[in-house]
């Protein structure tokens, strides 16, 4: 098998004077949406099909929302093995365009994630397709754990905390995975979700995992209707200072609109949920509640976690749909 190779690019590190002045900290921006698949999906899928989707793979199959499977079919197509991505009825047209332009073939089944998860699964069974988790996998985890490592080598000192959105769980599970094998245990992580996408944050609320009903929210792409248990199990272990917010729909449009303004990039809602954290304020709240110091104790870093599944029609649709 050839050499392994990072499918990811070192993603730009920015500083960002805006966000710097409405949080009265210094804010860096881990800019993802500049990989090549379009968010930072393509680290933990990379390595993930390295290891075990090799030249005489007869194919991989990914259950996605839509980002995940951007990086499968991206990947699969620089080691020259075919992609089936399934995706369920929420996606829009764009993504499936785009994953078919990536040279996959791209199936629309159910009406959420975890319905397309479960034809993924049968066609691992009926054809034989190597199933690429979009989210729970040690082999994940494992990849997206490199983004911590970039930072540490970007940053003279400890970030005084880390924003991120939350899906299924496994962009935390990496990022907590890096920040313990950097030194960063004590680091706070601020999970971001939009209301209605919310497994995460349904699941600390409980203490224990559970399922939610459906999928209410815009942000698809968050859409998994039950979190990873690694990201459980973190919580249960008390080790990490991981805390669970939540915006609206609105917020994170809102949030995605202000950072194309002002940062001049356009990213999905499901990151316009990690950027809400900043642009509605819920970092200053955490701070007025005592639940994160005045000041910070390092530069606030945002996982700008990018999305492939918007452009300016999706945009106005989606202004359209949430009456902004
Ligand atoms: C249902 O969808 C899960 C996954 N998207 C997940 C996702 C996340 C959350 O990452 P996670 O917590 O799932 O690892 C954040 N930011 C963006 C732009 C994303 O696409 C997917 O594409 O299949």
């Amino acid at each position: 098998m050839a050499s392994p190779k990072a499918f990811h690019i070192n993603s730009p590190f920015l500083e960002s004077i805006d966000m710097s002045k409405r949080t009265g900290t210094e804010v860096y921006l881990k800019m993802e949406s500049s990989q090549p698949s379009g968010s930072f999906k393509i680290r933990g899928i990379g390595h993930l099909c390295q290891k075990i989707a090799g030249p005489e793979s007869k194919g991989v199959v990914c259950s996605s929302g839509g980002n995940a499977g951007m990086a499968t079919a991206y990947v699969a197509r620089k080691l020259n093995i075919p992609a089936t991505i399934i995706v369920p009825s929420s996606s829009p047209e764009l993504i499936r365009e785009k994953l078919k332009d990536q040279g996959a073939t791209v199936r629309v089944v159910g009406k959420v994630w975890d319905d397309a998860n479960d034809e993924a699964l049968r066609l691992t069974q009926t054809d034989g397709l190597t199933y690429v988790p979009p989210f729970d996998h040690p082999l994940l985890w494992q990849g997206h754990a490199s983004i911590v490592r970039e930072i540490k080598a970007s940053l003279p000192s400890k970030p005084g905390a880390v924003v991120l959105s939350v899906g299924g769980g496994g962009l935390l599970c990496g990022v907590v995975e890096g920040m313990k094998e950097v030194g960063w245990a004590s680091v706070p992580i601020i999970c971001m979700e939009t209301e209605g996408a919310d497994c995460f944050n349904a699941a600390v609320k409980a203490g224990k995992i559970v399922t939610l009903p459906d999928i209410t929210s815009e942000a698809k792409c968050l859409g998994s209707k039950t979190v990873c248990s690694q990201a459980f199990e973190y919580i249960k272990e008390g080790n990490m200072n991981i805390i669970s917010e939540l915006v609206t729909d609105q917020q994170a449009l809102q949030a995605v609109e202000t950072f194309l303004d002002e940062e001049r990039v356009l990213v999905e809602l499901a990151c316009g949920a990690a950027l809400a954290a900043v642009y509605c304020g819920v970092i200053q709240r955490l701070q007025g509640e005592g639940r994160l110091p005045v000041p910070l104790a390092g530069p606030l870093v945002m996982i700008v976690c990018g999305g492939s599944s918007i452009n300016q029609a999706q945009l106005e649709h989606l202004r359209k749909v949430l009456n902004r």
